[in-house]
């Protein structure tokens, strides 16, 4: 028999839809078992909200993984520091959120769970709180002591790496640097390979600048960094590098049958098309981490919380994806 998985879920921040998420998702079969990092607290009130049945019992690794149940949730308790109101940010709750995340990755990177799937976080909230945070992907790389990281967000048909994530957009042309690109296609190059079992992957770079710089009369980046380093992986790496290619015309059917991923320079670059195109259908990963980390595809959803609105979706797909993984990781 093949033993059952452990995929651990962080609920992301406590005022939006991750609480909402979770106890759906909880009522859906699954073969694998699934972990929520949580305040027990939380999804229990949830689950009361939304008229759901809800079984928690904690979690312990030195037991053995057992197949989901519906309406049951293995916990990894977290206490809240305050009591939540749906839809309204609370500052106080931001080291509720960071602990989630830290007791995650502990989890993740002793090999107590196979996988972690993130529900969504507030980044404003977090840094209001005085706690400096960009992201999952940055904060899971610094825990992991990951020198790069790259985050690609994937639906189907569609699979969009980032050069940059979460940098304002006036930093983002100091940081495509050789370097950084030549770290980040490397990653891309390696994980297309062992994540998603492709033996040449076939990568189309987008420009940065319109028209991709124009030959240079719209923007030097690509004449003086993406351009040649292209040239210099293209000898080195067993992958076909396409580009630099006009980002408003490289997702076009035409291209997007032919590769495997667009690789985009920055965060609105890439993913206003992706989400376009899957919203809800979607997962972000980040490659280049020692663990899996998979996400939704969608942010906390303030505006819809607590009123039994959120979609689960992504959540689904994001669940599926994470077994796929878990399963090519134990196969490779
Ligand atoms: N993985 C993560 O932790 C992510 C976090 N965020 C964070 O979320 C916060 C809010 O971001 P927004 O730009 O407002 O994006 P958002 O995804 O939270 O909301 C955009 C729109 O989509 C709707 N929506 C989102 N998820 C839905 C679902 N599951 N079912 C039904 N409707 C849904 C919302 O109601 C809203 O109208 C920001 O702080 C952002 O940083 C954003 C993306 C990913
Ligand atoms: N747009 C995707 C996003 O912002 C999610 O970032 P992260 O929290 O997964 O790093």
């Amino acid at each position: 028999m093949i033993q059952p998985a452990r995929i651990l879920i962080t609920a992301g921040e406590p005022a939006g839809i991750g609480p909402e998420i979770i106890v759906k998702l909880a009522q859906e079969p699954c073969s694998d078992q699934l972990i929520a990092c949580a305040s027990p607290t939380l999804l229990k009130d949830t689950a009361q909200q939304l008229h759901l049945p809800l079984e928690l019992s904690v979690f312990n690794t030195n037991e053995e993984a057992l197949a989901h149940r519906i309406g049951h949730l293995w916990i990894v308790p977290v206490e809240l520091e305050s009591p939540v109101i749906a839809g309204k940010l609370n500052q106080t709750n931001a080291a509720y959120v960071i602990k989630t995340l830290d007791t995650a990755h502990q989890l993740a990177i002793n090999g107590a769970v196979n996988a972690i799937l993130t529900g969504p976080v507030h980044k404003g909230i977090i840094n209001q709180s005085g706690l400096a945070f960009t992201g999952h992907t940055e904060f899971f790389a610094d825990k992991s002591n990951a020198h790069k990281v790259v985050m690609m967000l994937a639906t189907e048909g569609l699979r969009v790496a980032l050069a940059t994530t979460h940098l304002p957009l006036k930093e983002v042309s100091g940081a495509v640097t050789p370097q950084l690109l030549q770290e980040v296609i490397e990653i891309l190059i390696h994980e297309l390979q062992s994540k998603f079992s492709l033996k040449r992957p076939k990568v189309l770079v987008c420009g940065l600048n319109p028209h991709a710089g124009e030959d240079g009369h719209l923007g030097r980046e690509e004449v003086d960094t993406i351009i040649p380093t292209l040239e210099k992986m293209r000898t080195q790496f067993d992958a076909e590098l396409i580009g630099p290619i006009p980002a408003d015309t490289a997702f076009q059917p035409k291209w997007l049958t032919q590769v495997d991923t667009v690789l985009a320079m920055y965060h609105d670059q890439g993913l206003p098309t992706l989400k376009y195109k899957g919203f809800g259908k979607a997962i972000n990963l980040t490659l280049g981490l020692p663990y899996i980390r998979t996400s939704v595809d969608h942010g906390t959803g303030l505006d819809i919380a607590g009123q039994g609105l959120a979609d689960i979706g992504s959540m689904h797909y994001a669940l599926q994806f994470t077994q796929q993984l878990i399963n090519n990781r134990k196969s490779n």
